[in-house]
């Protein structure tokens, strides 16, 4: 089989809701770890990685024992700042055990639009990718809102995970779902869609097959997932849309091998 000609050493790997909480609403465990112990291993062969995690809000109704978000942005922000500290508490433990550090960087989709901001965010990265510190990114919840004049709706690590790449200059964008890839379809509401190996330009037509969230915790749906892809697409840069069930499938991409959706230019010509 044909590999993938990827080379990364600066990686952002986003998880979605979907792959770290149950359908029940539990805390997916497995993941948990099994993401702690990837990147762990890519960080000790020397791979930079930034963390983009979603997950507050699902963690945060898991804590509080509800089944789902409440409607009031106020109410989902609080739920979101209870279930970030219990986000990183799972985390702290997981990388612990593989005897690696991380810290927590919560941001705005804008703040790289203030120049003395960006210094600042980007200052904080380069000093943690230096000490070989993991950076977990998720959205400022608490502030990120329409009503506080941002740029963008609250609640989308798509497109803030792109963002962060595209500032950072990471060769690679990994987006992990509860989904195996881009389809021709939602594949949750056609029996018959396709999985689309490779994608090498996205157009309106491309979203036209994108549809909303498959699940009762994730926000986002194709259509940012495509929105992300599209940016890096146009910086010259590559992302692959993959399953999180097992984040070990991070180390399969790396290698080249052809799971998810590859998006790049690359692959128009090979
Ligand atoms: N063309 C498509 N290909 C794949 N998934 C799609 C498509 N259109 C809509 N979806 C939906 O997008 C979902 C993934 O987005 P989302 O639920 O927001 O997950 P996450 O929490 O990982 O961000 C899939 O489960 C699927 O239901
Ligand atoms: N900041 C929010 C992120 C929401 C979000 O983008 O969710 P998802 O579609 O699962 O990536 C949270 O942590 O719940």
């Amino acid at each position: 089989m044909v590999k993938r000609d990827i080379h990364a050493n600066r990686i952002v790997v986003k998880v979605g809701t979907s792959s770290l909480i149950h359908p029940n609403g539990a805390v997916n465990l497995e993941t948990f770890d099994q993401l702690a112990y990837t990147l762990s291993t890519l960080n000790n062969q020397g791979k930079q990685l930034i963390l983009v995690s979603s997950g507050a809000m699902g963690v945060g109704l898991n804590k509080m024992h509800l089944k789902k978000r409440p409607e009031e942005i106020g109410a989902q922000q609080a739920l979101s700042a209870i279930g970030q500290s219990e986000l990183m508490t799972l985390f702290t433990q997981r990388f612990n055990h593989y005897l690696t550090d991380i810290a927590q960087v919560l941001l705005t989709h804008d703040i790289f639009d203030y120049p003395k901001s960006n210094r600042s965010v980007m200052d904080t990265f380069n000093c943690l990718l230096k000490d070989n510190v993991i950076p977990i990114v998720n959205e400022n919840d608490t502030v990120a809102t329409d009503e506080l004049d941002h740029k963008t709706t609250f609640g989308d690590n798509d497109q803030l995970s792109a963002i962060v790449a595209s500032h950072m200059n990471a060769d690679l964008l990994i987006v992990l779902s509860d989904i195996d890839g881009f389809y021709n379809h939602n594949p949750h509401k056609f029996a018959d869609a396709k999985m689309i190996p490779t994608v090498s330009n996205i157009t309106n037509d491309t979203f036209t097959v994108a549809g909303g969230t498959g699940s009762r915790f994730g926000t986002g749906g194709m259509q940012t997932k495509l929105l992300a892809a599209k940016r890096m697409l146009d910086e010259n840069r590559q992302m692959v849309l993959a399953n999180g069930k097992d984040p070990r499938i991070i180390l399969d991409i790396l290698a080249g091998r052809q799971v998810g959706t590859w998006f790049s230019k690359v692959c128009a010509t090979s």
